[in-house]
């Protein structure tokens, strides 16, 4: 049994997901998912390898179809959108591996965001968030080094101007020392802007850097569920040990 995901009724709900189920061909691998982010509100999903966590995201941005259950962000009922009409609809994603597009410039990457909103000229704002990224805007994006290229994706994916950020295991790859500054940038992020941010993560450091609160996904399903305040480390280690 999944327990539920919920955070406190005065808050005001970012995204609300009822008992989602997910499946590849007639292998269910998401058994009725509940779970609730509110507006400002930076949650992280973690979980060990195989239990869910990009399937997870793949069926809230649209990249993977699914066999019940609703996803609403402010009330909206995406789950019959496609991936495109949730990005419009207000959900950004950044996979795992980044995918930025390798032969484009940096600058070109970023353009690809704005598309969304009909826009044309990458606001500042972004440029301040990443300075690396305005001086190399004629590299091409597969030069980028893999903690320059998270940088772009998630600049990338901001362009959209999304309400909620999606970013799977986004520290994979990345050193240490990177990894604490994404965390810090990630916060800034929310901060300024007031945007929702979903994380899946296996790294806990990183994870109690930048969570609000932290749930996590076993077998598919949510198996446990904390506040950054109220987190007990050992158990969370327990649930991300082999
Ligand atoms: N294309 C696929 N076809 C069939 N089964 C799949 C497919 N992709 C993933 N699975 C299965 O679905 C389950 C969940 O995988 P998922 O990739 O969501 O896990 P994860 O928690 O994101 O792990 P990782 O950290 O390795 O990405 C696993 O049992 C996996 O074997």
């Amino acid at each position: 049994m999944g327990i539920e995901s919920g955070i406190t009724p005065a808050m005001d709900t970012l995204l609300d997901v009822n008992d989602l189920h997910v499946a590849y061909g007639a292998s269910e691998v998401l058994h009725g998912i509940n779970l609730r982010i509110a507006q400002g509100e930076i949650l992280v999903l973690m979980g060990r390898n195989g239990m869910g966590k990009s399937t997870l995201m793949k069926s809230l941005i649209g990249n993977m179809g699914i066999r019940s259950g609703t996803i609403r962000l402010e009330g909206t009922e995406l789950a019959a959108l496609a991936a495109y009409d949730r990005v419009k609809a207000g959900l950004a994603y950044v996979p795992q591996g980044r995918m930025v597009f390798p032969a484009m410039t940096v600058k070109e990457n970023i353009e690809t965001g704005l598309f969304v909103r009909g826009k044309s000229s990458i606001p500042d704002k972004l440029y301040t968030l990443f300075p690396v990224l305005k001086e190399m805007g004629t590299r091409r994006g597969g030069n980028l080094s893999g903690g320059q290229q998270q940088q772009l994706a998630i600049a990338r994916a901001l362009a959209t101007e999304p309400k909620l950020l999606l970013l799977d295991e986004p520290t994979e790859g990345i050193q240490p020392s990177i990894i604490r500054e994404m965390a810090r940038t990630l916060r800034r992020i929310r901060d300024e802007s007031g945007l929702g941010i979903m994380v899946s993560e296996q790294v806990l450091s990183f994870a109690l850097d930048v969570a609000d609160r932290i749930i996590v996904i076993e077998g598919g399903h949510i198996v446990h569920e904390t506040t950054r305040a109220d987190a007990d480390i050992d158990q969370l280690t327990r649930f991300l040990s082999v």
